[in-house]
């Protein structure tokens, strides 16, 4: 809310705070009776002595200047999380974001660290902050630290990405009560965990976010071969239409994205798994999809990430409790 209520004038750095706003900047104390002007409000936000004395919600202000860079650039950065974001479509999405100028936080497992500090690098090579978080989005306690980490990190958080993935290939009749745990696992307590503790942080900042999360095409129709993990994406798009629904008084949107087929080392998984049950060769599975295409080609992470850039973007802020697809015209909506 107070975020909305800020003027950026590009022209001279100057931020216009509206009358209502300025009041409220020290806790109640002696310090505070002398230090109320625009001038002190501006010093404060910068000033590490002058921050224990802040009131709360000028903290907030004060951490956004800090990490936002209001001082020195014309550019005022936005930031987002994205689990999962070693490689394939997370990396894509984190890469774009960066381009659309977040900051980005880049979550993925401890064991993916190498991974995960080169799409930090590429991202400060593209001129934004980004930090590595590792952790299992499938444990909240992990998914708070990571939430904490780059708040304090990044400063206020305006996207979640919940994007971390795992498949299995097996027929339903054959799934092993372990399997379908794991897979419920992290592909929907991941999402929700993210989502949750996102919307948290969003409402303690006040002015709203966007949450996104990753469903699949198999959200809407299951494929073979992949019926649990079809079931975790199902679930996928049924909780963000709930949340859409609970979180919009709060300014928080809620939407997911429905890839089809992207060339990833999760399809390397599931071709593998798809040619131990029909005996195919290798990247026979993988080709064979393309039949079932409209558009005739499999999809490459950019063209996901491409839909992730609306979907965090003001262009979206009309747009909740959807799912969208981009599978080249596999399923239609
Ligand atoms: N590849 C595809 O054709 C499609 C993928 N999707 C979904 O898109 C998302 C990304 O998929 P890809 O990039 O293809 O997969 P990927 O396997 O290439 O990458 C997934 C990343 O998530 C990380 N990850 C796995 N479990 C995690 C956990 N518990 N905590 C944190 N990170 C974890 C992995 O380490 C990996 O780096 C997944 O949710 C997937 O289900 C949806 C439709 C199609
Ligand atoms: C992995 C996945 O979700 C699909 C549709 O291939």
């Amino acid at each position: 809310m107070l975020k909305a209520k800020l003027e950026l004038d590009t022209t001279d750095y100057h931020l216009k705070i509206p009358a209502k706003c300025r009041a409220p900047c020290y806790r109640p104390c002696g310090f505070a009776k002398i230090q109320r002007s625009y001038g002190a409000t501006m010093f404060a936000c910068f000033s590490t002595t002058a921050r224990p004395f802040l009131h709360p919600t000028t903290r907030l202000l004060s951490a956004s200047f800090r990490h936002r860079g209001f001082a020195s650039s014309k550019t005022v950065s936005k930031s987002a999380i994205v689990t999962g974001a070693g490689q394939g479509i997370g990396k894509a999405i984190a890469l774009r974001l960066a381009r659309d100028g977040f900051d980005v936080c880049v979550n993925d497992l401890e064991a993916n660290s190498g991974l995960v500090k080169k799409v930090v690098e590429e991202i400060v090579a593209l001129g934004q902050k980004a930090v590595p978080a590792y952790g299992d989005v499938s444990k909240l306690p992990q998914v708070e630290a990571m939430v904490d980490h780059s708040v304090n990190e990044l400063g206020p958080l305006d996207v979640m990405v919940a994007n971390a993935g795992i498949a299995q290939v097996q027929w339903a009749m054959d799934a092993k009560e372990p399997d379908i745990q794991r897979l419920f696992e992290v592909n929907f307590c991941g999402v929700i965990y993210s989502d949750q503790v996102a919307a948290r942080q969003f409402i303690k900042q006040g002015s709203g976010g966007k949450i996104i999360n990753a469903a699949s095409v198999v959200s809407f129709r299951p494929f073979p071969m992949i019926p649990i993990y079809s079931a975790t994406k199902a679930a996928v798009r049924s909780l963000t239409q709930s949340l859409a629904t609970e979180l919009a008084k709060d300014k928080i949107t809620v939407n997911a994205y429905a890839p089809g087929v992207v060339d990833s080392s999760m399809w390397e998984t599931i071709d593998r798994g798809m040619s131990e049950i029909n005996g195919l060769p290798k990247g026979e599975n993988f080709q064979k999809t393309k039949s079932t295409i409209t558009l005739g080609r499999t999809s490459v992470p950019e063209d996901v990430a491409k839909m992730v850039s609306f979907l965090a973007s003001s262009d979206s802020d009309y747009v909740t409790g959807q799912t969208m697809l981009v599978d080249g015209g596999i399923a239609f909506s």
